[in-house]
């Protein structure tokens, strides 16, 4: 296993959005994420990646206790996550992007630099070459110097994608990467998934969009008010009677 979050409890006010959930993910799987609106989907990813605290429960990772770490912490071990909705920075490039996304090169140093030393401008050269490769490996070559704010839905999710390949995850967390992206970027944004799970990386996919999600995961998890419903084979998930009470009048 690469990942175990055990009984990760969430609690907002009197409200329990996340109930004692356990989720583990294999080295090299990719596990889907489904659930009605409010089934507590983003707010496990939440806890799993760093962002929001959990009231309990604890979350192993690559052999370390990630319990406490802060998100920054948990992505140096190689656990990263994008969002539903993409943050890019809308006035860089989609090269910049990218560089902004690199460890040890943040902002500033990006652009100049009065002490740049010459291990510094390799590092940067390094780094650049590193996300042109990226950019290229996406077919994100033809927007490499246009500004991220005026891009397709699908093309921010690439870029997003991107920004994260950077870190040189092990493990990539995908919230909703389908939301507001048409079917050709789709199928494109499933391409470069199934790649990047070839080469060693393992995915956990949050997807409303069920068809798609079914193509790409290996194993399924149904959430419903803050628990798993069902979990196992893709197709037999959704065939669950339990699961499909719960989509009756839904999304499904
Ligand atoms: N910061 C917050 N404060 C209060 N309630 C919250 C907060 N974040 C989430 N919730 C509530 O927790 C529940 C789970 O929300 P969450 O966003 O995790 O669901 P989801 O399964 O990701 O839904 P969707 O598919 O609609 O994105 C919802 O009822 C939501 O209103």
């Amino acid at each position: 296993m690469i990942l175990e979050a055990r009984d990760i409890t969430r609690r907002f006010g009197g409200f329990t959005a996340v109930d004692k959930v356990s989720v583990s993910l294999g080295k090299q799987e990719i596990l889907g994420i489904a659930g009605t609106n409010g089934a507590g989907k983003s707010t496990l990813f939440a806890a799993i990646a760093g962002q929001q605290g959990s009231d309990g429960g604890s979350i192993m990772f690559d052999g370390h206790d990630i319990t406490k770490l802060p998100p920054y912490k948990r992505a140096h071990l190689g656990l990263v996550r994008t969002f539903q909705i993409p943050r890019e920075f809308k006035s860089l490039t989609v090269h910049e992007n990218l560089l902004a996304a690199a460890p040890n090169l943040r902002g500033e140093r990006l652009l100049s630099s009065f002490f740049r030393t010459s291990s510094l401008v390799r590092n940067e050269h390094e780094l650049s070459e590193k996300a042109d490769k990226i950019l290229e490996f996406l077919n994100l070559k033809r927007v490499r110097d246009t500004m991220a704010g005026g891009l397709s839905g699908g093309q921010k999710k690439l870029v997003e994608l991107g920004r994260v390949l950077m870190l040189d995850p092990k493990c990539i967390l995908l919230d909703e990467p389908f939301a507001g992206v048409n079917p050709v970027l789709i199928d494109e944004l499933c391409a470069r998934v199934r790649e990047l799970h070839a080469q060693g990386i393992s995915f956990i996919v949050i997807e409303h969009h069920l068809q798609a999600l079914q193509a790409l995961a290996g194993r399924m998890i149904v959430m419903d008010r803050g628990a798993i419903l069902a979990e196992g084979d893709p197709r037999a998930v959704m065939n669950d009677p339990r699961v499909q009470e719960a989509y009756m009048g839904g999304v499904a």
